[in-house]
């Protein structure tokens, strides 16, 4: 999808909500085990309650791994389904790779090419050869880690090298990287005070902000320093939404959550008005 695609998208909906599918068999409603394959079902009736309100869908592919082969199943489904009935909504497969060269190419064709998500989460701790080559797809999207939203983040992503810290050193490195019209960054809510600093490396990257909702972040705080003309912004809740109600109105409660977040999203576009 081309980036132009994603910003109507945000402005015809008025939300640049992403709803994260980290579907856990422990946390689904228990009616839900009896059916083949829970998580599919699980994941369509989320998307079909939620799709009206958001314009990303992020499922965590480590949700989808603890399961083995059924897992990639249920993760194949769900993509096939977003591409196929919501191809307007970006996707984005939150994988955190990243190796040498060669490798990272395969990488990319398995989540561009074989399962054909939009977007792919990037680890850029081992550099320009082990980024480039997602970069290479056109009108795919490598999202790199900036500053995460963890505790550990201070471990080593805060620190300065070379006298700059080093998510900054992360960010205007990689603008030197080929293509890097095709990067976005994550960036957590929770550390939505760093966005000042951020925007002025990368003032109109997308970035994409998990954090609000279970981690706490604040979703006003993320725009008074990171929205951008262009919105810029993919703001990413998962268990906030998706567990909204363990019973049986679980897509329901979902919906409900997602859409009072759209309308907090829209009071915030139409500061920029
Ligand atoms: O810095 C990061 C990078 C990725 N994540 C992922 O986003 C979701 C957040 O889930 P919530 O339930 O809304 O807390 C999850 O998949 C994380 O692995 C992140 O939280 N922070």
């Amino acid at each position: 999808m081309k980036t132009e695609a994603l910003i109507n998208q945000i402005r015809k909906k008025q939300s640049f909500l992403c709803v994260g599918l980290d579907t856990d068999l422990e946390k689904l409603p228990s009616h839900l085990l009896k059916e083949e394959d829970p998580i599919f079902e699980f994941n369509k009736a989320i998307i079909e309650a939620t799709q009206e309100f958001c314009v990303a869908y992020k499922p965590n592919i480590a949700f989808y791994e603890a399961y083995g082969i059924k897992g990639w199943k249920s993760l194949e489904k769900t993509i096939d389904y977003l591409n196929t009935h919501y191809p307007e909504q970006f996707t984005i497969a939150d994988a955190k790779r990243g190796d040498i060269g060669n490798t990272s190419t395969r990488y990319a064709k398995a989540f561009f090419e074989e399962l054909n998500f939009d977007s792919i989460t990037i680890a850029p701790y081992m550099g320009k050869d082990s980024v480039e080559p997602f970069l290479a797809f056109k009108d795919k999207h490598t999202i790199i880690l900036a500053l995460t939203s963890n505790v550990g983040a201070f471990d080593f992503q805060t620190k300065k090298v070379d006298g700059q810290e080093l998510y900054k050193m992360v960010l205007s490195t990689s603008k030197t990287y080929e293509n890097p019209q095709n990067l976005m960054y994550v960036v957590g809510a929770t550390k939505a005070e760093y966005l000042k600093d951020i925007r002025k490396i990368i003032p109109e990257s997308f970035l994409l902000v998990p954090g609000v909702g279970a981690q706490g972040g604040d979703l006003q705080d993320v725009c008074k320093f990171g929205i951008t003309e262009n919105i810029g912004l993919l703001v990413n809740s998962s268990r906030g939404i998706i567990y909204a109600s363990s019973d049986e109105h679980y897509a329901s409660s979902a919906k409900e959550q997602a859409k009072k977040i759209q309308l907090e999203m829209k009071i915030e576009l139409d500061k920029l008005k």
